[in-house]
């Protein structure tokens, strides 16, 4: 894994390249390291392809002179285009060794292969006028679409487009994972992602999303130890239904939905435990053998909702909110400070725009900033899933499934949550093997699956983490 996972900023990959250099390296070296090996790359997926590589002023563009001269030197046809003349002192000496054919922006044809080089993570303002023209013209006329670091264009800290940016068919980072690589919408225009290592080796609090080890219950665990997950049941009896079987198949050893009387069990175990009002729930709830609790999924918006969520976070236990619960919670989310159980919150965009009112361009550092104001773990949900922790750790997801943009597929990871939050006591933890199993298990669904159909696919995704 590039960089073992650790993803950086461009600022944080600017220091790792200082921390080389001061460990005696030298960015000539480091940009021969990566444009040696993207070249390789090109050269293994696609040989013998005609291929123009456009060159901007900076180290992007000196990134491309090494590739396009390690291309000529395997055998390729190749050209490049350049923006400007290089303005580093690397870009300028990796010209300098470049052998083949120079064109201007005006003379530059299309050829079946386009290699981006333009811009990379020195990009500050939007690309424009006569340049941005002619990366569309050039762009667009090939076949096949190469990005080095990143697609130009796109904003490395935060995945937003600067400009419009065409599709790519594979992306080339180097040295370590960026934000942009994960976050949409750049990572949507990317298409493969690979990574070249130029040895950086630098730590940072956001990290990718990891398969994480999960134990089979021991010789001596029952039910109990396994723990109990409560689930709050509303109105939208079907939502609760999905986290509770979710929670069922993720390793929780009892699962009971707290409802009205007229709730029927999904299953045979899965327990209904009437509550007709505020009151009984409170009573009910106070059972010490309840690990965790779900509230949110189907719970409806109305007063009588809003009492049921208070309830629940009058008790000290640890909770999952989600859905409906975000929603009547709002931008209180002061009122989970201080608790002494840990508490999750599963937004997805609309959820997380109600809780924090907004205004942050990077999904990362709103997702921290959110979990240090409520103390909550949190996880903003979408195509790229953040979860984030009151420290300032951030975990992103990588995309499997599109398949999982179906009604109910949140309420299951809610449930799967709070099962794993029953074993590991960690709701960080908790939230990432929630996370890791619900993406894992939407990729072993394969395609057009039903939330029911997921949730038959957790024992599957399970089984590669034991
Ligand atoms: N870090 C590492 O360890 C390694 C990094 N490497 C590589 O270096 C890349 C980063 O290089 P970089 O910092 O030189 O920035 P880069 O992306 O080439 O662009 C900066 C230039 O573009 C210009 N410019 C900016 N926006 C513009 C616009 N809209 N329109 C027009 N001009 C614009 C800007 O000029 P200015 O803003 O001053 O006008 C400046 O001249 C990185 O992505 C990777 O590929 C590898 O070689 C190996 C090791
Ligand atoms: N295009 C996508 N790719 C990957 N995951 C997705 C995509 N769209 C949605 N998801 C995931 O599906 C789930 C949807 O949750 P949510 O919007 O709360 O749905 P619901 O409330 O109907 O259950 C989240 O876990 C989200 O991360
Ligand atoms: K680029």
């Amino acid at each position: 894994m590039l960089n073992n996972g650790h993803i950086l900023t461009a600022a944080e990959m600017q220091e790792a390249e200082q921390h080389l250099i001061a460990n005696g390296s030298s960015v000539i070296a480091l940009m021969d390291r990566a444009g040696s090996g993207a070249a390789d790359y090109i050269w293994r997926t696609a040989p013998h392809i005609p291929t123009l590589v456009i060159c901007g002023p900076g180290n992007n563009g000196g990134d491309g002179y090494v590739i396009a001269q390690a291309l000529l030197e395997k055998g390729a046809i190749v050209k490049i285009v350049a923006s400007a003349e290089p303005s580093t002192d690397a870009a300028k000496t990796a010209k300098s060794l470049w052998q083949g054919v120079m064109l201007s922006l005006e003379e530059a044809e299309p050829e079946m292969q386009f290699v981006d080089c333009l811009f990379g993570t020195g990009l500050t303002r939007p690309v424009s006028g006569n340049l941005l023209k002619h990366y569309h013209r050039l762009s667009n006329g090939a076949q096949r679409r190469v990005a080095i670091d990143l697609p130009s264009g796109i904003e490395t800290d935060t995945g937003s487009r600067l400009n419009e940016v065409s599709n790519y068919d594979l992306t080339i980072a180097l040295g370590a994972y960026k934000p942009a690589h994960y976050l949409n919408p750049a990572a949507a225009l990317m298409g493969d992602r690979v990574g070249v290592d130029i040895g950086v080796r630098s730590v940072s609090q956001t990290k990718l999303l990891a398969r994480r080890t999960i134990a089979e219950p021991g010789k001596t665990d029952h039910k109990y130890s396994r723990g109990l997950v409560a689930i709050v049941a509303g109105p939208m009896k079907g939502a609760a239904k999905l986290s509770a079987l979710a929670a069922q198949r993720s390793g929780a050893g009892y699962v009971k939905i707290f409802a009205g009387s007229d709730f029927e069990s999904p299953n045979h175990s899965i327990v209904t435990v009437p509550c007709d009002d505020v009151k009984q729930l409170r009573a009910k709830l106070a059972d010490e053998r309840i690990g965790v609790i779900v509230i949110g999924p189907g719970l409806g918006r109305d007063s009588n909702a809003k009492q049921l969520l208070d309830a629940v976070l009058e008790i000290e236990k640890p909770v999952v909110l989600d859905a409906d619960a975000l929603m009547l919670l709002g931008d209180e989310v002061h009122r989970l400070q201080g608790r002494s159980s840990p508490v999750a919150m599963t937004p997805h965009s609309g959820e997380f725009a109600a809780l924090s009112g907004g205004g942050e361009s990077s999904k990362i550092y709103a997702s921290v900033k959110l979990a240090a104001q409520s103390g909550a773990v949190v996880v903003h949900k979408g195509s790229d899933t953040v979860i984030a922790n009151p420290m300032g750790d951030a975990v992103v997801a990588q995309q499997t499934s599109n398949w999982l943009s179906t009604a109910g597929t949140g309420d299951i990871l809610a449930g799967m949550i709070a099962a794993r939050f029953t074993n590991e006591k960690d709701m960080f933890l908790a939230a990432q093997q929630g996370q890791w199993l619900h993406s894992r298990a939407a990729s072993l669904a394969g395609p057009s699956f039903s939330p029911e159909i997921l949730i038959d696919h957790i024992a599957k995704a399970i089984q590669e983490c034991l």
